[in-house]
């Protein structure tokens, strides 16, 4: 199972600062919102402890303490509906701040995935896609839209209760905000006790889970055809079993300290502490009984924005995680296209000069393909399985480049050809039909949108499909998976269909018949000999005998041409093409490549 690659992604905290650049000034002012909210919070506490000590310190107040009074409970209401409306205006910020950024990235996920080579795909399991464009966007919510509003707040909160108890009294004002950077010691050696490995094993746990889970439902049928129940369950059991051990690895150094740190800011635990040294500092004559009021009062409410900081912290761990894996995606080498205007090529016969293709840059796969497509031809690639027939195939369509050599197209290195261009004049019907969920129509004109319904139809009618699309309860205007439910063979013919619309020149087949019963194969069949006339083909063949009028087979051996030649003259060498037909059967109608089956 592969991941997406994180080795080299940025340090963690470049990667945040990456991800949030967009919408770090709209970050920054709902922070200096939050802060100013946070601040004027604090006030009607304030306001108290100063009624408090109106009241109580000076008895018997005249007329002017009266005012004095009314004029204190006018700012601290002020204040506090003030405070409320710029915290209110801060999370309103952050929120549209996020949605911004959470959209932004969405868009250029994926714009990044639409030019990523199409092999990349193939190398990837999808639940870590799926994982990095939703999972880890929506992971980011907690950074964006809470964490700066209320980092906002606890500073705003303590600037404010500090400048005020340091007014009243420094002595008791140190006293009273120790427990906060007590708190921050306790909770950052907590978090140097999780250590990065801890982090980044709890991280790709969870990246394990997803992809067990999507392997999981996506192999249910297979696994429930063959009873093996017990093994598919294994992936899903250990990669949950293996979480069960790294979170409790990164829970257990966090529970002890982080119950600590919680302790010391718990706001009766800041007021025991005031209320102790208050008194021992009366004692002293230090201050009045009554000046411990604004202490008393203030202090313990910087704990609850303190507090959530805390909570929050978490939170923003998990989605530094997520802001590399985000990166990481939005890094992955896109398919080089050419600078400047696209060359165009000078007809359309491919040939493969000197081709070699390594998938993990170690084993090769092919190696020195020399080959020439001509036009109006039919080529086919046989050869036993895991030949490389389908990396062939794939090479063409520039899924990924060759590692050594290179392939034109009417002359013009594929790699100096723009990818529309190149989709334009080389069509493909590939053995994994991927269906999109919208209506036939939409389905069929994926790679030409403007096309007519006619067009679309004629495209149908070369395929042997439409008279099944008309039978479908909204014809082509049914819903792929909604009320078309399309059999293999027949999501074949829709693809069939989907090359025949763009009306390429040449046509890459591989493994076209795979998915189809007798019935569906004769009408494929049909349907392919309909398309491929005028064209030049490439025929990825797993059946030996619909290939024999082919202009050129070619024998693949281990990635290596072992034989080239028609039918007739590759029986005549008596090699590797001979011994497929055997292994085929004495009716030549299985592929070399196929398991034979056997029934009770
Ligand atoms: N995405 C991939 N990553 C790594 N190795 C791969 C990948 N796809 C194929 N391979 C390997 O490359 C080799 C050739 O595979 P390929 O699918 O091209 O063979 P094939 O002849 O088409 O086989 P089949 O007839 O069974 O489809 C095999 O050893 C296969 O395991």
């Amino acid at each position: 199972m592969s991941t997406i690659d994180m080795t080299d992604a940025p340090g963690s905290t470049r990667a945040v600062a990456r991800i949030l650049r967009p919408i770090r000034w709209r970050l920054l002012f709902a922070a200096i919102l939050a802060a100013a909210g946070g601040a004027l919070v604090l006030v009607p506490l304030a306001g108290i402890a100063e009624i408090g000590r109106l009241v109580l310190g000076e008895q018997g107040a005249a007329a002017a303490a009266q005012a004095r009074l009314w004029h204190i409970v006018a700012v601290s209401l002020a204040s506090l509906f003030m405070g409320l409306m710029l915290v209110l205006a801060a999370e309103f910020a952050a929120h549209l701040a996020d949605n911004r950024l959470t959209h932004g990235l969405r868009m250029a996920a994926a714009q990044r995935l639409s030019q990523v080579p199409l092999g990349w795909f193939t190398a990837r399991a999808s639940g870590d896609v799926k994982q990095a464009m939703q999972d880890d966007i929506g992971t980011l919510h907690e950074l964006t839209a809470h964490f700066f509003t209320t980092a906002g707040r606890t500073i705003g909160a303590m600037i404010a209760a500090a400048a005020y108890l340091f007014a009243t009294d420094w002595r008791m004002a140190i006293i009273a905000l120790l427990p906060f950077p007590a708190f921050h010691m306790v909770f950052g050696a907590a978090k140097k006790a999780i250590g990065t490995e801890n982090m980044n094993r709890f991280v790709a746990g969870q990246a394990r889970i997803e992809n067990a889970v999507v392997e999981f439902v996506n192999g249910i049928p297979v696994v429930k055809a063959f009873g093996t129940t017990g093994k598919a369950h294994q992936g899903y059991r250990s990669a949950v079993d293996a979480f069960l051990s790294v979170f409790l690895d990164f829970t257990r150094p966090l529970v002890a300290p982080l119950a600590n740190a919680n302790a010391l800011i718990a706001p009766v635990a800041v007021l025991g502490v005031i209320l102790c040294f208050g008194t021992a500092f009366t004692a002293l004559g230090w201050i009045r009984p009554i000046d411990i009021l604004p202490f008393a009062l203030v202090a313990p409410g910087i704990s609850a924005p303190m507090m959530l900081l805390g909570f929050i912290m978490h939170a923003v761990a998990n989605a530094t995680g997520a802001a590399q894996r985000v990166q990481a995606l939005l890094d992955t080498p896109v398919l080089p296209q050419p600078v400047g205007k696209s060359a165009c090529p000078d007809g359309i016969e491919i040939r493969l000069h000197d081709v070699s293709y390594s998938y993990d840059g170690v084993t090769p796969v092919l190696s020195g393909i020399d080959l020439t497509l001509r036009p109006g031809t039919v080529t086919a690639i046989v050869g036993a399985s895991g030949s490389g027939k389908s990396t062939l195939a794939r090479l063409l369509l520039r899924f990924f480049d060759p590692t050594q050599g290179h392939i034109t197209l009417g002359g013009v290195d594929l790699r100096a050809v723009q990818s529309q261009t190149l989709y334009r004049h080389v069509g493909f019907v590939l053995q994994d039909v991927r269906l999109i969920h919208a209506s036939i129509t939409a389905n069929i004109a994926l790679g030409r949108p403007s096309a007519t319904a006619e067009e679309v139809a004629a495209a149908a009618r070369i395929a042997n499909i439409h008279d099944r699309i008309m039978a479908l309860p909204r014809g082509y205007q049914s819903v792929v998976g909604e009320d078309a439910r399309l059999s293999g063979g027949e999501q074949q013919r829709i693809s069939i269909a989907r090359a025949m619309l763009i009306d390429p020149p040449v046509l890459v087949l591989d493994e076209a018949t795979a998915a189809a019963d007798a019935r569906n194969e004769a009408d494929i069949q049909e349907a392919l000999a309909r398309a491929a006339e005028g064209r030049t083909l490439l025929v990825i063949a797993h059946r030996l005998d619909t290939i024999r009028e082919a202009d050129a087979i070619v024998v693949l051996d281990r990635g290596r041409i072992a034989e080239r030649g028609t039918h007739a003259a590759l029986l005549r060498q008596d090699g590797l093409y001979v011994r497929l037909w055997a292994m085929a059967g004495s009716d030549g109608a299985r592929g070399a490549t196929d398991l034979d089956t056997k029934t009770c």
